[in-house]
């Protein structure tokens, strides 16, 4: 591989990670590895300035703007900072000031809080509008779930300037994080996987009501605009307190960077006694008129610079590795550790991932083991530490058969887990399916949580989820901790689920490898529970988005004749197994094959409108421009990199009415 090849591919690589950690709010390597070759991009940029490119990584800020809201155009661009890791990145920062504005320096030292950017608009001390980053240019509208966070002012105190544009943070404190996980937990849902990914993903949601449902708070740190009240970032904090924002009290004055570097040492030490995640410290030029002659690069302002804490690791033992049975049957290897403390909490165990991961750390029972936090919050393993390594430690051998049940496992070609086939009669699977069949998501049975789940299968109420349906009160009233009124409303909540659409019961059977969107696409196209039943695997996989793994997990799950007694019982109780009426109207094939991007701000109909119409006539709509997209609806305000790309690929523009023509 050549320089050229090895900066695109380094770009092609950060781009797709940040697609991941921005849009998808699902990083799949930790920051610090993403800090790493994004350096490494920059040393080799730097080295051969003849490769520059303006959209590379290191020159863009990496966020998106997303088709969900309406688009807005920053007045003020939103950057992002320059990295610092070390005491001599510090040194040679204050070196460049000094030679740009002069020795007369002071600094405010801030934590940086890990979560997302907002920028926040008020006009005569009102909140008129808070945006996102996206791209730094153009951001995402999303006044109405801002709005639902409790420490967001909705109006200002005392001698504020008429029009006034604060940026902060917003972020899901460690408390709320753990009790949304544990209500999600005791629904039988997923937990979220680390609280900054958790506010990402909240703040997109549509449903601003289900935003109010997040302990989301916001920490302000800046304030922009032109002719405002003080002199000094210092001040302008204080000033932001009094007018009623959050700004967090670490903040400091300071005159050097060697108090610079005790301020590092000190929260280094004392982050985790915080009640939100930081990763790490933002170091501002204190005079407001010292960073205005200082300006911004192409992507961060020069007047600024983030160090970045370290990745903390813990040395620990492996007690012994244990494994966990999930509902499909899928394996997991937990390693079992001497508990030890790693960011803030004792870590006890950590994922090993299946069994090739355990082949290639080559990790024992009774090895020493280095443990870090990265994007998830069950720690993982990153090395044995050879060095201790005890002779007498043998290599570890993977289980043959289930642990629950004592079947003996299968691992399918190409897959990493491996599988307890004897999904039937293992009681994980027997639980965890019926957990899953009552989720939120699923049929959302209210007055019914995983763990009274696990009760009822424990005491041979049930054993599947068709068995819920014929539960009486006579029988729950003995259960511990079920009172009368808890009976009634458990169900309540069962007779509730009856009306749930066919396309969330179809999710809901748990079928392997249908998720949500699976099932919404399969509940669209074949429109009732016998048409399903009875596609071929040709037929299932001409199906947008269906696949070969999708298909043949179908066919297996209808030619189980467990699975269709069933669906025979919960079609006698009333579940519903075709698709809603309202649903099927409007329904056509007239841009079955298309592809497309709806981007900018429209008049006549919403975005979202203009999904569901693009949907219900056949076509699919993606977030990102690419050779594979057939069509561009551009309203007003589309975002210029969008409007490159698709100018570059030649990729056909629609405008609204053009759109809403072509559907005539
Ligand atoms: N793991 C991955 O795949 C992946 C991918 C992309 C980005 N990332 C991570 O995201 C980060 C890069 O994102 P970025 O461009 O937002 O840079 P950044 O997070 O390093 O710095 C900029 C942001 O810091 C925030 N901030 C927090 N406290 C602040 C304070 N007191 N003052 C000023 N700003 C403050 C601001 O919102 C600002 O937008 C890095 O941490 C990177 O590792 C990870
Ligand atoms: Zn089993």
């Amino acid at each position: 591989m050549n320089i050229k090849e090895k900066i695109e591919n380094l770009r092609e690589e950060l781009r797709t990670h940040n697609y991941n950690y921005y849009v998808l709010d699902k990083p799949v390597i930790t920051d610090f590895e993403f800090d790493k070759k994004l350096e490494e991009l920059q040393a080799l940029e730097t080295k051969h300035p003849e490769f520059f490119d303006a959209n590379s990584p290191t020159q863009r800020v990496g966020g998106e703007v997303t088709k969900n809201f309406n688009t807005v155009t920053h007045e003020y661009r939103m950057y992002s900072l320059a990295n610092s890791y070390s005491k001599e990145d510090l040194e040679d920062w204050e070196a460049r000031l000094h030679k740009l504005i002069g020795n007369n320096i002071t600094y405010t030292c801030e934590l940086k809080y890990d979560g997302v950017s907002i920028s926040i608009h008020y006009e005569k001390g009102l909140l008129v509008k808070a945006v996102t980053r996206g791209d730094g240019f153009q951001g995402d509208d999303v006044t109405a779930n801002v709005k639902t966070i409790r420490s967001v002012p909705l109006k200002l105190k005392e001698d504020f300037p008429d029009k006034l544009e604060i940026r902060g943070e917003i972020i899901l404190p460690y408390k709320g994080f753990t009790q949304l996980n544990q209500k999600r937990i005791a629904q039988g849902e997923e937990p979220y996987a680390n609280p900054r990914n958790t506010a990402s993903g909240s703040l997109k949601l549509q449903d601003s009501a289900e935003v109010a449902q997040r302990p989301l708070d916001c920490l302000l740190y800046g304030v922009v605009g032109e002719k405002l009240p003080f002199l000094s970032h210092y001040e302008s904090l204080e000033k932001a307190r009094q007018w009623g924002f959050k700004v967090p009290p670490q903040a400091q004055e300071v005159k050097d960077i060697t108090e610079v570097l005790a301020y590092l040492a000190y929260w280094n030490e004392r982050r985790h006694d915080l009640p939100y995640e930081t990763d790490g410290v933002v170091v501002k030029v204190n005079n407001i008129q010292q960073q205005e002659e200082l300006g911004y690069t192409a992507k961060a302002p020069r007047w600024a610079m983030a160090y970045k804490f370290k990745a903390e690791q813990a040395h620990t033992q492996l007690e012994h590795i244990s494994f966990q049975v999930g509902r499909t049957g899928a394996i997991t290897p937990v390693a079992n550790l001497t508990p030890v403390q790693l960011a803030g909490t004792i870590v006890k165990r950590a994922s090993l991932h299946n069994a090739d991961q355990i082949e290639k750390l080559d990790v024992r029972e009774g090895d020493w083991v280095f443990v870090e936090k990265g994007g998830e919050i069950i720690p993982k393993i990153v090395a044995v530490d050879f060095t201790k390594r005890a002779e007498s430690l043998t290599e570890f051998t993977y289980i043959t058969t289930c642990p629950e049940c004592n079947t003996p496992l299968k691992r399918e070609e190409g897959e990493a887990q491996h599988y307890c086939p004897n999904a039937k009669s293992c009681p994980p699977q027997i639980i965890g399916r019926i957990q899953h069949f009552i989720s939120r998501k699923a049929m959302d049975v209210e007055g019914l949580g995983g763990e009274t789940v696990a009760l009822l299968v424990k005491e041979k109420l049930i054993e599947s989820y068709a068995d819920l349906y014929e539960l009486k009160k006579e029988q729950l009233l003995p259960l511990e901790r079920m009172a009368e009124k808890s009976a009634d409303n458990l169900l309540q909540g069962i007779e509730a689920s009856k009306n749930i659409p066919f396309e969330r019961v179809l999710y809901a059977l748990g079928i392997r490898h249908v998720g949500e969107t699976v099932a919404k696409k399969l509940a669209l196209h074949y429109k009732n529970i016998t048409t399903l039943r009875n596609a071929t695997k040709n037929d299932l996989v001409s199906v947008d988005e269906i696949g070969e793994k999708i298909a043949d997990s179908i066919i297996e799950f209808f030619g189980n004749p467990t699975n269709i007694a069933f669906i025979e019982r919960l079609e006698r109780y009333g579940l519903q197994f075709s698709i809603a009426k309202e649903l099927l109207e409007g329904l056509t094939d007239k841009l079955s094959g298309s592809t497309f991007v709806i981007s900018g701000v429209f008049t006549q109909v919403s975005r979202k409108e203009i999904k569901t119409l693009i949907e219900k006539n056949g076509g699919k709509v993606t977030s990102s421009i690419s050779a594979k997209t057939d069509y561009l609806v551009a309203g007003e305000n589309m975002g210029p990199s969008k409007l490159a790309k698709a100018e570059k690929l030649g990729t056909k523009m629609l405008s609204e009415e053009a759109f809403l023509a072509l559907l005539n």
